[in-house]
């Protein structure tokens, strides 16, 4: 039988330092029954893979959070790529692909890497000392993603408190999904205003959706849930992913030299990033049939709860698995997942980690953290509120 705890992951107590609680999960067994939610978790890199890797056998269809839509209603209209197994998935997925892909950003990449450099620019003018999150991460981002999707100018501010609820959402319905609730009506309809083919630019990600939906790829119905999809995975991620990359550079000023000396690296730094803080740190499967995993049978219609952050972090496959270091070889990490869901916008939150590094790598000879930083509560994030910083221009 598997090992039983009594955990809460989604307190504010483990939200506010995981580590600790992915020790024991991953020391306890490859597969842990968490008796509060009557689900089964899984913390070691073997088993996170072989659940997100096996479809067939943990699918997406009854959602990827803790409420199984199987017996309640999802809170909005199920992602057609999140929340959707094969064929269903296919199409969308397909035409995200190619609109996503490192060919499609090509032509963004000059003007990201302008827009990084005017941003850095102006917010060290300001003096050596600020707050990364509000100055850089949730700066640059908003700069440039809205802009690329083709969103109209209005409204922009409901982008980040909209996809931080969506977060949330896919936890327990505790304080923190409480908290959004007043709003979500709000922000829901903003976001789905967002989606419909008028409101947006003919140039952007957006425009391509609907041109995939004119050549039959995906029915006009599908596109603007796509392009929900977009605004609801690709802000706050890259928020938290920048905060996260800045956070690792400025507690290891020895990689932040490596970097300097090979700005090339910075792409390494990233997916580091990525795999050391796990900006998404879990999210779930359901079991579509009493199911082998780890020795363990996870019953039809349980939950099987992936602690992304635990396997990033697991010593059975990362040597010294708790250092930031730039000369390992990040690759195989499960922090945008793994097989057919796995993150089709990672190359955009590469681009965009990217721009900012170049970018301070012209320009910072070394920097560190420069007071309390502050620990953002979200149930699926690993986030910064506050990220104080201080630099040391070449
Ligand atoms: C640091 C930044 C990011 C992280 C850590 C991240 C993480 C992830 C993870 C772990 C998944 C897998 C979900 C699953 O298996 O159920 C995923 C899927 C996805 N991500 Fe990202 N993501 C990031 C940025 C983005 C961006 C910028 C976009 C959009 C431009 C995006 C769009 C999506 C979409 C649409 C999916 C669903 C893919 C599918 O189900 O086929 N993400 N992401
Ligand atoms: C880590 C994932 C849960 C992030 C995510 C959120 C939302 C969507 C969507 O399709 O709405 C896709 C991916």
């Amino acid at each position: 039988e598997a090992p039983t705890s009594d955990v809460d992951p989604f307190s504010h107590e483990v939200l506010e330092d995981p580590m600790p609680m992915h020790e024991e999960l991953r020391e306890a067994g490859p597969v842990v029954y968490l008796r509060r939610y009557d689900i089964y978790a899984v913390a070691r890199y073997q088993e996170v893979h072989a659940a997100l890797t096996d479809w067939q056998e943990f699918p997406s269809a009854d959602g990827v959070g803790l409420s199984n839509f199987r017996y309640e209603k999802p809170w909005r209209p199920p992602s057609l790529l999140l929340e959707a197994d094969p064929p269903r998935h296919d199409a969308p997925r397909r035409v995200l692909s190619k609109i996503l892909g490192p060919r499609a950003l090509r032509k963004l990449r000059e003007d990201w890497f302008a827009d990084a450099e005017v941003l850095v620019d102006e917010v060290l003018s300001n003096g050596p000392e600020f707050d990364a999150v509000e100055s850089l991460s949730s700066v640059f981002p908003l700069r440039v993603f809205p802009d690329a999707v083709g969103l109209l100018p209005d409204g922009r501010e409901n982008l980040l408190p909209y996809g931080d609820h969506a977060f949330n959402a896919f936890g327990p319905a505790n304080d923190l999904v409480a908290k959004g609730e007043p709003r979500v009506a709000e922000l829901a309809g903003w976001v789905g205003s967002r989606c419909a083919r008028e409101a947006l630019t003919d140039d952007g990600f957006g425009a391509a959706i609907w041109a995939a939906s004119d050549r039959g790829e995906i029915t006009p119905q599908q596109a603007p849930l796509v392009v929900r999809s977009l605004l609801t995975a690709g802000v706050d991620t890259t928020v938290h992913g920048i905060s996260a990359v800045l956070y690792g550079l400025a507690t290891h000023p020895e990689e932040w030299q490596r970097l300097r000396a090979n700005p090339a690296l910075a792409r390494v730094a990233f997916d580091e990033a990525v795999r050391w803080e796990s900006p998404v740190q879990t999210f779930f499967r359901t079991a579509n049939r009493d199911v082998q995993l780890g020795g363990t049978t996870v019953p039809d219609g349980k939950k099987v709860l992936m602690f992304l952050a635990a396997a990033n972090r697991d010593p059975r496959r990362w040597e010294d698995p708790d250092r930031f270091d730039l000369t390992r070889d990040p690759s195989g990490h499960v922090g945008f997942g793994m097989g057919i869901h796995q993150c089709v916008g990672q190359h955009v939150a590469r681009l965009e980690a990217e721009a900012v590094l170049h970018a301070l790598a012209r320009r910072v000879e070394s920097f560190e953290v420069a007071g309390a930083t502050r620990r953002h509560h979200n149930n699926t994030l690993r986030a910064f509120d506050s990220l104080p910083l201080r630099m040391h221009l070449a």
